[in-house]
């Protein structure tokens, strides 16, 4: 989706076109005077301008320097009256990317949009995208660093999705680093932290004097934002009431903070990033759908470890040299063992998971000049092993049934009191699996909060948010501990 603005005084021709470009998904801006265009570049920035020559308050081509000093550079594509000779001089000359006549049939005019906007895709594929902090040169990366350069350069709403510890935090700074925002703040906010009761005040601040105890004012983290990035952590937990807020703050663009008596204005971009899949959450009605359509403009996945072996050594060298400087040892080499290790390896947990094995080999070996598999933890060698051993026996062991879960390993439940709509019954199956999964770790755990994280490959937050859920809880470490309700 692009944001186009079409200046033109005709209205007739101005709200076809304008029509038949939102009917496109495109995000449309109108202005019928050089001096509302002038206002409008102002306000927002655009990829792509319609831009008629003749206009009441002057000639359009006076805008044209004016369009191409803009930050972002939109394209523009001249409009001309019906067999004006010098259309296509006159776009020349004047530097605009093309021209169009207002006689063009429907899909002359939709090609005309079409070939502008992929002229600016490939030119800005072609710019720099600083990438702090993610390494990988494969294909898949390099793919998702296209998507986000070109995310970051507009002002679109980016999802980024993808499996716990892909890097979506790592994506998200990446966004507002390359964006026009990147001189503001970067604000995150964990949603599975959030909790309801304070979530205004936490975003929107308050007044002096707005309850007992508020001694003076205190800004909230809209106010931190404005100007910058929003980043939403863990989208999908906020509850519906929650969600409601944030879809009328994404709608006004303004908010109040407590004890304050009119609305402030705020601009900011939002990044939101999820590990479920809100789709699926949208149709069991646990996420709005009015929310999952506006937060996500464009959607980005970072690939999971697994589909990226060749960036593995890369990933494992960067991370291990940022583990060793800060413990103040020597670098160690990682033997080709160790490596083919890792690649034969699933990595449920991702870049997290690596970085934690790598941590734990460290804290094994901390002085060894090379590493094998015979430093790792027994677990996770253990844990190594058996991936290899599922992952080479796969092809050749025929299914004994069909594909599916074995309903003997379900439970009761699932197979035979749950309603057979699908979005239901996958909800349940979901839930259920969280649970018995969640039960298991706790009791591998001995309710030790530090080693769940690192088996579980979870970010602490979102450990939290599914024990929470689950209304399980971690009791203190101690022998024989383990999670109860
Ligand atoms: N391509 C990469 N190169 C180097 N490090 C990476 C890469 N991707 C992820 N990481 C590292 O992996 C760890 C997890 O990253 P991050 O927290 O961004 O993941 P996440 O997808 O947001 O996880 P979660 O869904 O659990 O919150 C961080 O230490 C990050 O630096």
């Amino acid at each position: 989706m692009a944001h186009i603005l079409v200046i033109d005084d005709d209205a007739f021709f101005r709200e076809f076109l304008c029509r038949l470009l939102a009917g496109e998904g495109h995000e449309v801006t109108r202005a019928a005077s050089v001096a509302e265009a002038d206002g409008q570049v102002l306000a927002a920035e655009f990829d792509l301008v319609f831009l008629d020559v003749r206009l009441p308050d002057g000639s359009g081509l006076d805008l044209l320097p004016r369009l191409r000093a803009l930050p972002n550079e939109p394209e523009v594509v001249i409009i001309t009256g019906a067999g004006d000779p010098d259309g296509a001089e006159l776009a020349i000359l004047s530097g605009a990317w093309d021209y169009i006549e207002k006689s063009a049939s429907q899909e002359g005019l939709r090609l005309a949009c079409l070939r502008a906007l992929r002229f600016r895709e490939k030119k800005q594929d072609a710019l720099p995208v600083r990438r702090p902090g993610i390494i990988g040169a494969s294909a898949a990366v390099e793919r998702t660093l296209r998507q986000l350069g070109r995310a970051a350069r507009s002002q679109a709403n980016v999802l980024i999705v993808g499996e716990t510890g892909v890097g979506k935090e790592l994506y998200a700074r990446a966004i507002h680093d390359n964006s026009s925002r990147a001189q503001a703040e970067l604000v995150i906010v964990d949603c599975a932290g959030l909790q309801e009761t304070i979530m205004a005040s936490e975003l929107f601040g308050h007044r002096r004097g707005a309850f007992t105890g508020a001694s003076g004012d205190k800004p909230g983290l809209l106010a931190r934002a404005h100007g910058g990035t929003l980043f939403l952590d863990e989208v999908s937990e906020l509850s519906l009431d929650m969600q409601k807020g944030f879809l009328r703050l994404l709608e006004s663009h303004t908010y109040r903070p407590l004890g304050e008596n009119r609305e402030i204005p705020v601009d900011f971009r939002l990044v939101c990033a999820s590990n479920r899949e809100l789709a699926d959450m949208v149709a069991a009605a646990t996420f709005r759908a009015d929310l999952f359509y506006r937060i996500r403009a464009v959607t980005i996945a970072p690939p999971p470890l697994r589909d990226m072996a060749e960036d593995i050594h890369d990933i494992a060298e960067y991370h291990l040299t940022r583990i060793c400087r800060c413990a103040k040892l020597p670098l160690p080499a990682l033997s080709t063992d160790l490596i083919d290790l890792f690649c034969g390896y699933d990595w449920p947990g991702n870049v997290r998971e690596l970085v934690h094995v790598l941590e734990a080999l460290v804290a094994a070996a901390p002085l060894e000049p090379e590493l094998f598999p015979s430093h790792l933890p027994r677990d996770v060698r253990v844990r190594f092993v058996r991936s290899r051993a599922a992952r080479t026996a796969k092809p050749t062991q025929p299914p004994s049934r069909p594909a599916g879960p074995d309903p003997a390993c379900l439970p009761y439940s699932l197979t035979a009191d749950v309603p057979l709509n699908w979005d239901v019954y996958k909800h349940t199956a979901h839930a259920q699996v969280e649970r018995v999964y969640l039960e298991r770790l706790i009791g591998a755990c001995q309710g030790d909060i530090r080693t769940a994280i690192t088996v579980s490959g979870l970010s602490q937050s979102r450990l939290y948010g599914l024990l929470r859920k689950h209304g399980l809880g971690l009791r203190p470490s101690g022998p024989g501990a383990a999670g109860t309700q």
